[in-house]
């Protein structure tokens, strides 16, 4: 069948959107049927707490926090919680039905899910994103579960949090349960690795395209938007493959060095300076968006959704686009992209080493056993080499960009297991 760029979408794009349009077309591509069309646009479920917390003055304000879970037709659901003011139905809808795509590319057997609360954790005291984090636990104490539904870090969460929220769900059920969360501190059941998985799944992906491209790493410079988890890792792990950094940023700015970063000193200067880069004294401070479209060979989107959007598309020089993010491409700005012959390493793929290594840390934790860094480092670079392999050689035949491939390579698949198990 030949390939048709998705259908445009008439007013402003939002994440759910952007993703069903690309689901749309592989379904279209695959010709599964309606029913199964209808069964997997639509989440499983949707459960939305409210959360009074007291706050450190005394008042009580009111939080929202959001569980969606999306197709438990592969596994429990597993999908990270997300503190961020952004946060809203919607959002955490695209984000769970990526997760379910995300874990069908890489093959691990999982359904996917995501939640989220709508904070600010900047401006929130330790003890108040405590209380948040353990009232949406118990909130979400018939949801979550080991066998269940298995949250692990996003954006503004980290092992402080997952060690909160394994607290909280042994509480309540009387006795320990670690395999119920991911991304927990080492001590408590983590996995060695897993904190810097995904940003290592983006270099795995990123050598692996440039090995396609014909682009030498040694030579190739990198742009990478978004210094927290996944884009501060994923920088200093291509750094250490011999690529040049020239830029890196957060929400203070971007920063730029045409000589190259040195993140080693990027990273410690953002924790001594509240998690924050500005001020970095290794490069010049430049307009946070003009990074984007910098004269670079790699551009890795590591921070929030539709950053490249039909407005700036066209503007964006890299060969290579390797997305460290969730959703960082519009799906309107996908036309642009594939029209002028840039590579895209999809999000479904490309971010996909901190959920396999979460994966691994369950299977640990449900062994009672833990495995070496080398082990969990092994296992997780061939698990993104294979589905890298297996996404590029699908894009080939079917004749489309890498991002409908994998979406063909997932919804296949999911639409086997549905097929396979039935019971409707
Ligand atoms: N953590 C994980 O394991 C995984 C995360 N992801 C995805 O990766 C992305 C980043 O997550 P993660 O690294 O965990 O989150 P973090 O909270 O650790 O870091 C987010 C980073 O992005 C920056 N940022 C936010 N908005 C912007 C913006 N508009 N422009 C520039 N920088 C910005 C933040 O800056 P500041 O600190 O100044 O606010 C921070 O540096 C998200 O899309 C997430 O869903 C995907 C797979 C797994
Ligand atoms: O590690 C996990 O289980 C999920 C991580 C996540 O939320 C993601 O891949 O977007």
């Amino acid at each position: 069948m030949a390939y048709i760029e998705p259908a445009p979408i008439k007013d402003k794009e939002n994440p759910f959107e952007s993703m069903m349009s690309r689901f749309d077309l592989a379904a279209q591509i695959l010709g599964i049927s309606d029913e199964l069309y209808n069964i997997l646009k639509t989440p499983d479920k949707q459960v939305i707490v409210s959360l009074p917390i007291t706050m450190d003055d005394g008042r009580i304000e009111v939080f929202e926090g959001y569980r969606v879970i999306h197709s438990k037709i592969l596994g429990p659901t597993k999908g990270g919680i997300r503190f961020d003011m952004g946060v809203n139905l919607d959002e955490v809808k695209a984000l769970a039905a990526w997760m379910t795509w995300k874990c069908a590319v890489v093959d691990i057997p999982y359904g996917g899910a995501k939640g989220g609360i709508r904070c600010n954790p900047r401006n929130m005291s330790a003890g108040e994103i405590e209380r948040l984090t353990r009232a949406f636990t118990t909130g979400m104490n018939d949801v979550f579960g080991p066998d269940k539904d298995i949250p692990a870090p996003d954006m503004g969460t980290g092992p402080r949090e997952m060690a909160w929220l394994m607290d909280q769900y042994s509480r309540n059920q009387g006795k320990t349960v670690t395999a119920v969360v991911t991304g927990k501190p080492l001590f408590l059941g983590g996995s060695l690795g897993r904190q810097e998985a995904t940003g290592r799944g983006v270099m795995i992906s990123a050598l692996a395209a440039m090995e396609k491209l014909q682009i030498n790493p040694y030579k190739a410079t990198v742009a990478v938007q978004g210094f927290g988890n996944v884009g501060s890792h994923a920088a200093l792990l291509l750094e250490e493959r011999g690529s040049q950094i020239v830029a890196v940023s957060d929400i203070s700015g971007a920063y730029y060095n045409e000589k190259g970063i040195d993140i080693k000193q990027a990273i410690e200067y953002r924790n001594k300076n509240n998690g924050m880069l500005e001020g970095f004294p290794g490069a010049e401070q430049i307009p946070g968006p003009d990074l984007l479209t910098l004269a670079v060979d790699v551009l890795v989107p590591a921070a929030t959704e539709d950053v490249i959007t039909r407005h700036n598309a066209d503007k964006v020089k890299a060969r290579l686009i390797v997305e460290g993010a969730n959703g960082p491409t519009s799906s309107k700005a996908d036309a642009i992209i594939n029209e002028k012959g840039i590579m895209v390493a999809p999000d479904i793929l490309a971010n996909a080493g901190g959920v396999t290594v979460s994966y691994f840390e369950w299977v640990q934790n449900r062994l009672g056993y833990k495995w070496t860094r080398e082990r969990v480092n092994r296992r997780s670079d061939r698990t993104i080499r294979a589905a890298f392999n297996h996404v590029y050689e699908t894009s080939k035949k079917y004749n489309v960009p890498m991002r409908i491939a994998a979406y063909i390579v997932a919804v296949d698949k999911i639409a086997k297991a549905y097929e396979f198990r039935g019971g409707f």
